[in-house]
């Protein structure tokens, strides 16, 4: 059988904390990140460089420990050990799924999960391994879609992959207004000008700078990861 082309080389996927739920109020669902791992597994398959940005939301959001009176930098901290937690949990699912994951923290816990140091990420993607980039940046007041952004441009990932809980880039946030419609493809520049709320302008001018691609796609959709992958129509591309 003939290789299947792809439309990409090396991929970042950013997992949102969030999407390991499932329908449940917080946490782990343990069959949905089994899911994610399968669809994962399958675009490896395919012969594609992967590395996952996770989130954190699911168990903490430093914005929210601010918002009730927390020093932001302390729950900021709290928030990216949830990303640690998500990543000890993906890499451990991946890993019985036949994968080989390895987690990389940018935090120092070393009795827990290694350091992030780039040479040996490159490394780990080069030997079809799947990295998992736990703890964000490292750094307060950030976001891991910036994690994403930044570990994008790093590894030289050809493409950012945003798999969120909608999808794709609206006019407007289409969880507050049904009118809102979908973007197939939108600058950086009017993405940012227009203050589209789907990432934070850190990431998008990141990705700018770098000239590094956004697509913006759903989790919640089976078989919407390949189809990404394969350069089908998905997603919201936000180009430069
Ligand atoms: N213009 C927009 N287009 C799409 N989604 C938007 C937009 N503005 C705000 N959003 C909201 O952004 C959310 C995704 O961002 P975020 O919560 O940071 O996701 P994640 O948890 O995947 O990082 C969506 O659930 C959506 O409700
Ligand atoms: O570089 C980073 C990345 C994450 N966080 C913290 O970790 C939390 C979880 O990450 P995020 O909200 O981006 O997760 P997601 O929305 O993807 O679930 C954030 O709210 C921040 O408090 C941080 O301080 N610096």
């Amino acid at each position: 059988m003939a290789p299947v082309q792809t439309a990409h080389h090396r991929i970042l996927l950013k997992l949102s904390g969030e999407a390991l739920m499932g329908d449940d109020a917080y946490g782990i669902n343990h069959a949905t990140i089994q899911r994610i791992v399968g669809e994962i597994a399958e675009v490896t398959r395919l012969g594609v460089e992967l590395a996952v940005v996770i989130g954190g939301g699911n168990i903490f959001r430093g914005v929210a420990g601010g918002s009730v009176g927390m020093d932001r930098a302390t729950a900021d901290y709290m928030g990216m050990l949830a990303t640690v937690m998500n990543a000890l949990a993906l890499a451990d699912t991946m890993n019985k799924a036949g994968l080989t994951a390895r987690v990389m923290s940018a935090i120092a816990i070393e009795q827990v999960v290694e350091p992030y140091v780039r040479p040996k990420a490159l490394q780990y993607l080069e030997e079809g391994k799947v990295v998992v980039f736990a703890a964000g940046t490292g750094n307060p007041f950030f976001t891991t879609d910036t994690a994403a952004a930044l570990r994008g441009a790093e590894i030289g990932a050809d493409v950012v992959l945003k798999a969120t809980k909608v999808d794709g880039v609206y006019t407007a946030d289409p969880k507050k207004d049904p009118t809102a419609t979908r973007y197939h493809r939108i600058s950086f520049d009017e993405a940012m000008a227009r203050n589209l709320g789907i990432m934070d302008a850190t990431a998008f001018a990141l990705c700018r700078d770098q000239k590094l691609p956004i697509k913006v796609f759903s989790i919640f959709k089976a078989g919407a990861l390949r189809r990404v992958v394969l350069g089908e129509d998905e997603g919201t591309l936000v180009h430069v």
